[in-house]
């Protein structure tokens, strides 16, 4: 099947996951409703986190408070006084950092264990698919027990910041309600923690899972901006320009994102070239499937969607579909009409600084797949575009991201190229 639509229509109908999909959650961090197989099971939790991320977004441009991203600034001048940060390591904070923060409010960013929670969760999310993928659990194999122990201690210190919360939360029960998505007012939460959950549930497991899940995409789409951004600095420089005309034109405080449509299309645009993650995969266990065209499919008929493939064909992205164009994702408003029109192949002519721009859905391209489609579709998608928007819009106007003169690519610590944070001067 080649057709996105097509693919899409399948991704509406099938609303289960395979076994072994949420095999891995499970073995880390026992049985929890979200990332359940069954679609029934994970419905209700789905629904309630979707409830409380939406409240959260509800008239606010920023979902990650000033005092997360001057918490991260801090961490990228710390690291810059060694000379030049590895990629990967430093998106992997700054992806622990807001998913920390939004889960458990500004308690994470004081909590003294925060560094040996985010090496935990990196050191289980290695070895996580491994010791999924035996059919039988492995309880003969003696690193399969190393790896539950330091699930157990996953757990603990899980337990550890919940209550911290909690203390700090009857200390200030006037704070704000909307703050932070982890206080214990709120109602996927409060039944996370206060244990008001199956019997057979794991207690803080969903919230385990999204802590492991969260950090691990958005580490990846972090990652992603960060390196088209040095490979091109003309797209950062306009990014910069425009960050600058919007808050000069801005009586706010706070970023406006929402007006800054390149730097909005930029994480589309690299979201579309690294998803998260390569495939999909769906089934339907209980019922046949009939998708629009007729096709018939099976009940528990294993369905795997390329989504990286997709989002890199020609036939649905053009010819520089490889290619980083974020403007691929704006058209041009023309003067005095209601009509806007594709700017995706006059980029050069296209200045956003200069030209009136509309920001496409990209959800409207039907080969658009980052976050999942359908029944089962990333309930974090709409939270993370905002959050991850909000934390470039002020990284991007303190500071210009290059590439180690140096190092370059050619050195590579751990996975990712070496790259320098240098402050702007204003
Ligand atoms: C850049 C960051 C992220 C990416 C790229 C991403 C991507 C995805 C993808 C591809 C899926 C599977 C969708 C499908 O099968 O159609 C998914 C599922 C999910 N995501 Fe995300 N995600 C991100 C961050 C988050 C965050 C921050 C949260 C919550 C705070 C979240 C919550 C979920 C949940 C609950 C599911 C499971 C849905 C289900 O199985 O029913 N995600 N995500």
């Amino acid at each position: 099947m080649k057709d996105p639509t097509l693919i899409k229509d399948m991704l509406l109908k099938a609303g289960d996951k395979l076994p072994s999909i949420g095999k891995a959650f499970r073995l880390a961090f026992g049985r929890s409703s979200l990332f359940f197989c069954s679609y029934d099971q994970a419905q209700k939790g789905r629904e309630s986190l979707a409830m409380e991320l939406d409240d959260k977004l509800l008239g606010k441009a920023n979902v990650i408070s000033k005092n997360v991203v001057n918490s991260i600034m801090q961490g990228v001048d710390a690291s810059m006084s060694i000379g030049s940060v590895d990629c990967k390591l430093i998106s992997q904070h700054m992806a622990f950092t807001i998913l920390g923060t939004s889960l458990f409010g500004d308690t994470f960013l004081a909590w003294s264990k925060a560094t040996f929670y985010e090496e935990l969760l990196m050191m289980i999310a290695k070895d996580a698919s491994f010791w999924a993928s035996y059919r039988f659990t492995p309880f003969w194999k003696r690193g399969f027990w190393r790896y539950q122990s330091l699930c157990t201690d996953l757990k603990c210190l899980t337990l550890d910041i919940v209550q911290q919360c909690g203390k700090n939360h009857k200390l200030s029960c006037h704070m704000d309600r909307n703050s932070h998505i982890g206080t214990a007012n709120d109602k996927f939460f409060s039944q996370e923690l206060g244990g008001d959950i199956n019997a057979r549930e794991e207690p803080c497991g969903n919230i385990m899972g999204l802590m492991f899940h969260g950090c691990i995409a958005t580490t990846s789409l972090i990652g992603s901006i960060l390196e088209r951004l040095v490979a091109d600095a003309e797209i950062q420089d306009k990014i910069y320009s425009e960050i600058m005309k919007v808050k000069q034109g801005s009586v706010r405080e706070d970023q406006d994102v929402e007006e800054m449509l390149l730097l909005l299309a930029t994480i589309y645009e690299s979201a579309r070239l690294l998803p998260a993650g390569p495939l999909l995969q769906r089934c339907s266990l209980k019922d046949d499937l009939i998708l629009k065209n007729g096709m018939l499919i099976p009940a528990g008929a294993l369905l795997v969607v390329p989504a990286q493939l997709l989002q890199m064909d020609g036939s649905s992205w053009g010819s520089d579909a490889s290619k980083f164009n974020p403007y691929r994702f704006l058209s041009k408003a023309v003067k005095g009409s209601d009509s806007v029109h594709d700017t995706s192949s006059t980029e050069e002519a296209a200045d956003p600084i200069q030209c009136s721009f509309v920001l496409n859905d990209p959800n409207d391209n039907a080969a658009f797949l980052p976050f999942g489609s359908g029944m089962r579709t990333c309930v974090g998608q709409k939270f993370v575009f905002r959050g991850v928007a909000t934390l470039f819009a002020s990284l991007l106007e303190h500071y210009e991201v290059r590439l180690h003169p140096q190092l370059g690519n050619g050195s590579k610590s751990t996975a990712g190229p070496e790259i320098v944070f240098a402050r702007r001067s204003r």
